[in-house]
């Protein structure tokens, strides 16, 4: 068998690469973490479900949720494809010659390890080599023989934490056990006896009890007839005795009430006959009360009186006073009219007057502004400007004449600018140099002379100008001036005309003023008379009438309420308040005497009824208690008779019941102890079978051990291996003629060990320890060839990862050559590795870079670039 492929997808760094191994030692290389063992993992996985990276699901690439490995292995006949997912399930399918053979991750699994003829242990100890562990095989070679061999299983059964043993330990506890319990019934019987012996001797004593209960229940039958019988008597007995005694304390409380009550009638005829003695104060009582009631409203009629009289008198001298003031009231009124006649004339003057000083004031204003107005004389001005424009006009000639000499010169002087035939502008003769140099010059002069004359000119020109147009400024401002003086003045005039008017119509007006003014101070002196005489306008002959005729009427009933008051007093004669009121409260005592004294014979007359009532229910109740002839010692000795009867029944009762208790607790007891002794003997029945099964276990036990079973086992299995491992070994050029393979059982602890040894031409041993480098690492594939070979017939492939880490370059070497070797017995090598070197026995080349967190893969032959 041969692994053509493998399809990895979402596994370890691993997106989706196909690898394919086409060579016969196929080199897997690349960097630290470039993806190589992942390749591995994948075939182990696709093979065995097993993952070298804790558990399966760390297989599957990080941010994705689920891997695909697709491995493809072949022989001579058939072609395998394993298909596998990760998390695992129903999906996993092997495909033999493309027909689906098996279903599911179980069924896939056992399916292929019987088409590769060997398990997964077996197979992951042999042909596939982990990480630098080519040599593991020496030291492991025990637990390898074991672990291929299945005997941890067997180890497992005998080991003290096994299950042979947990079942003697459970056997030898119930032995020990039965013999604790063989000694628990014995026990168990005695105590049972005695317990039974009680409960007989128990039921005896109760048996005498129960007869003795029946005796004393008839007793306590009879004598409670005939307590009862007594009792009720007594009831009713009691019952009329309270009865008796009730009413004869009522009986005894109502004789006390009336002899407390004395002589009723007498005292009343006494309190009667003293009302009727004191019935005539009551009258006196409201003439003492009309005399100080008429006596109060005399002295306030004599106030009132009073209060008129002083009234009156005032009256009259306010009439005397009216009629004193009365001219100057008259006048008073007389003056107002005058002044309400003149008043629009008066109001007309005042207006007039005030018109007047507003004139007068503005009159002066006028004439303060006419004085601040400057007068100047305008011809004067108006000479001076016309002279100023004669003088501009002249100087203007004069710049024009300059300018047209100007003109000239610069004529004269672009003239000779422009001169082509050398002949003189101004002559048209033939011009030589010095005599143009000579004309030149005198027109510059000139030219320059009439340009300063006509600055000059300007000049003087803009000063007179200037000076001109000042005088014209001024000239308008004095023309204004003089217009708003002559405007003033004439105000003025008419001002001062209006004022002459306005003077002569206040002197007409001033006479009239004056009566008014004079008016106005006779109504200023008459005012507090007219205010007087308003004051007193309502008093009035007829109101001083009315008022005497109201003292006359008060006058009037004081007499009467005197006459009333003597009257009165000669009735009371010496009669005092004091007396009154002294009288009035005896009487009121005498009425309140009369009523209580009334009430006491309303009650004296029921006392009288119930004490007939009360003697009558005496006597008969007293004959009552005589008929029913009731003892009360009869009824005491009786009560006790009854209670010593009760008192010995509950004490045969609470015996019964102690006893009964007593027998029920020690049957409880007896079943207890004989189901206690059924379930010893059942335990005790096992005995036998328990001694037999310890026996049989401890030989089993010893059977299965290294020195039996296992021993056999590895003995049997390690011809075949050893035979192989000769056959083998000699293709690796070892100068070594025969390799031993022994399995010892020590005698101590039964641990099995391995021992390997090699011996050359001449016989001698040497021991594994004793030899180089290259022939343990070619003893050891050749081991592990040997072991995988005597499993199954053929070993189609073998994979080694990293065969070389930790190795020198020495040793490195020789390992090169024995895989080289190993080509002769397997026919495919795949090797993973980091090492360049390696590449020299690669056939095919799988190169493997990580880019990003992807690995990438390149397949390559050696030699074909
Ligand atoms: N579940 C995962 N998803 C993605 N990448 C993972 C996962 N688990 C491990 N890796 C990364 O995968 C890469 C490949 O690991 P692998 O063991 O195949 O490397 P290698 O080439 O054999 O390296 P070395 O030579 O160091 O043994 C590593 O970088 C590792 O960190």
């Amino acid at each position: 068998m041969r692994i053509d492929n493998i399809y990895l997808k979402n596994f370890l760094s691993h997106t989706e690469n196909s690898v394919s191994f086409k060579g016969k030692v196929n080199v897997i290389i690349g960097h630290n973490g470039a993806g190589k063992t992942s390749i591995i993992d994948g075939i182990v996985y696709a093979l065995y479900r097993e993952s070298n990276r804790a558990k399966a699901n760390n297989l599957i690439k990080l941010g994705t949720s689920s891997a695909t490995i697709n491995l493809t292995i072949s022989n001579d006949n058939s072609k395998i494809i394993v298909k596998r997912n990760i998390p695992s399930g129903t999906s996993d399918i092997l495909y033999i010659n493309n027909s689906a053979t098996a279903r599911g991750a179980e069924k896939v699994t056992e399916e292929l390890e019987k088409i590769m003829q060997m398990d997964r242990d077996v197979m992951l100890s042999t042909i596939i080599v982990r990480q630098g562990e080519i040599e593991d095989i020496f030291r492991n070679l025990t637990n390898v023989m074991k672990n291929i061999m299945k005997i941890e299983n067997m180890e497992k059964l005998t080991e003290s934490t096994g299950p042979i043993f947990s079942v003697l330990k459970d056997i030898n506890s119930k032995l020990e056990y039965i013999e604790k319990s063989e000694k628990e019934y014995n026990d168990v019987k005695i105590s049972l006896t005695d317990l039974k012996n009680k409960y007989v001797a128990l039921n005896e004593e109760l048996k005498d009890l129960n007869e003795k209960e029946k005796e004393i229940n008839e007793k306590e039958k009879e004598i409670n007839e005939k307590y009862d019988k007594l009792t009720m008597i007594q009831t009713k007995y009691n019952s009329l005795k309270n009865m008796l005694i009730d009413k004869e304390n009522n009986l005894k409380k109502i004789l006390q009430e009336l002899e407390k009550m004395g002589d009723l009638e007498k005292n009343k005829q006494d309190v009667e006959n003293k009302i009727n003695k004191l019935a005539g104060i009551e009258q006196a009582r409201n003439l003492f009360d009309e005399l100080k009631r008429i006596t109060k409203e005399l002295d306030m009629e004599n106030s009132d009186k009073n209060k008129l009289e002083i009234e009156i008198s005032s009256i009259e001298k306010s009439l005397q006073r009216k009629e004193q003031i009365s001219n100057e009231y008259l006048r008073y009124v007389e003056i107002e009219q005058l002044l309400e006649d003149l008043e629009n004339e008066e109001k007309d003057y005042n207006n007039k007057l005030s018109e007047k000083k507003i004139r007068e004031k503005r009159i002066n204003d006028l004439r303060e502004k006419l004085n601040r107005i400057k007068i100047e004389n305008l011809d004067e001005i108006q000479k001076n400007i016309d002279e100023l424009d004669k003088r501009i006009s002249d100087l203007r000639t004069q710049k024009g004449q300059s300018q047209a000499e100007l003109n000239e010169a610069e004529k004269i002087l672009t003239g000779f600018k422009d001169i082509k035939d050398n002949k003189c502008p101004l002559c048209k003769r033939p011009l030589d140099e010095e005599h143009r140099t000579k004309l030149m010059q005198e027109a510059n002069e000139k030219y320059a002379e009439k340009k300063k004359e006509i600055k000059d000119l300007d000049k003087k020109i803009s000063e007179a100008q200037s000076e001109k147009d000042n005088l014209t400024r001024k000239l308008d401002n004095y023309r204004k001036n003089q217009t708003i003086y002559n405007q003033i003045s004439h105000d003025l005039n008419d001002e001062e005309e209006k004022l002459k008017e306005l003077e002569e119509k206040l002197k007409e007006l001033e006479e009239k003023h004056n009566y008014y003014q004079n008016l106005k101070l006779e109504e200023k002196r008459l005012k507090q008379f007219y205010e007087e005489y308003m004051t007193l306008r309502n008093i009035t002959e007829d109101y001083l009438n009315s008022k005497k005729q109201q003292l006359n009427n008060i006058s009037k009933i004081i007499i009467e309420k005197k006459n009333r008051i003597d009257e009165i007093k000669t009735k009371l004669g010496n009669l005092t308040e004091q007396d009154i009121s002294d009288k009035l409260k005896e009487l009121n005592e005498a009425k309140n005497e009369l009523q209580k004294i009334n009430i006491q014979i309303g009650k004296k007359k029921t006392y009288m009824e119930n004490l007939q009532n009360l003697q009558e229910s005496i006597d008969q109740i007293k004959s009552d208690i005589s008929k029913i002839n009731f003892s009360e010692e009869e009824y005491q000795e009786v009560k006790q008779e009854r209670e010593n009867i009760l008192k010995e029944q509950k004490d045969i009762i609470s015996k019964i019941s102690e006893i009964k208790g007593k027998l029920e607790q020690i049957s409880i007891s007896i079943k207890e102890k004989e189901n206690k002794l059924t379930e010893i003997e059942n335990t005790i029945k096992d005995k036998t079978k328990l001694e037999n099964a310890k026996k049989k276990l401890q030989k089993l036990r010893e059977d299965l051990g290294e020195k039996g079973l296992q021993n056999y086992i590895i003995s049997a299995v390690k011809t075949k291996i050893e035979n192989n491992l000769n056959e083998i070994a000699p293709m690796f050029n070892l100068a070594f003629t025969r390799i031993s393979l022994n399995f010892d059982a020590s005698t101590r602890g039964q641990k099995i060990k391995a021992n390997i040894s090699a011996y050359d031409n001449y016989g001698r041993e040497f021991s594994i320890d004793m030899l180089s480098g290259g022939e343990k690492i070619s003893i050891a594939l050749a081991l592990r060839l040997a072991i995988a070979k005597s499993l199954m017939d053929t070993v189609g492939f073998m994979i080694l990862d990293e065969p070389t880490i930790h190795l020198d370059d020495e040793r490195r070497k020789e390992l090169m050559n024995v895989i080289r070797s190993s080509l002769d017995m397997v026919p495919q090598i795949i090797i993973v590795t980091h090492d360049d070197e390696i590449l020299e026995i690669g056939d095919y080349v799988i190169r493997l870079e990580k880019r990003g967190s992807e690995s990438k893969v390149f397949e390559e032959v050696p030699g074909n670039d």
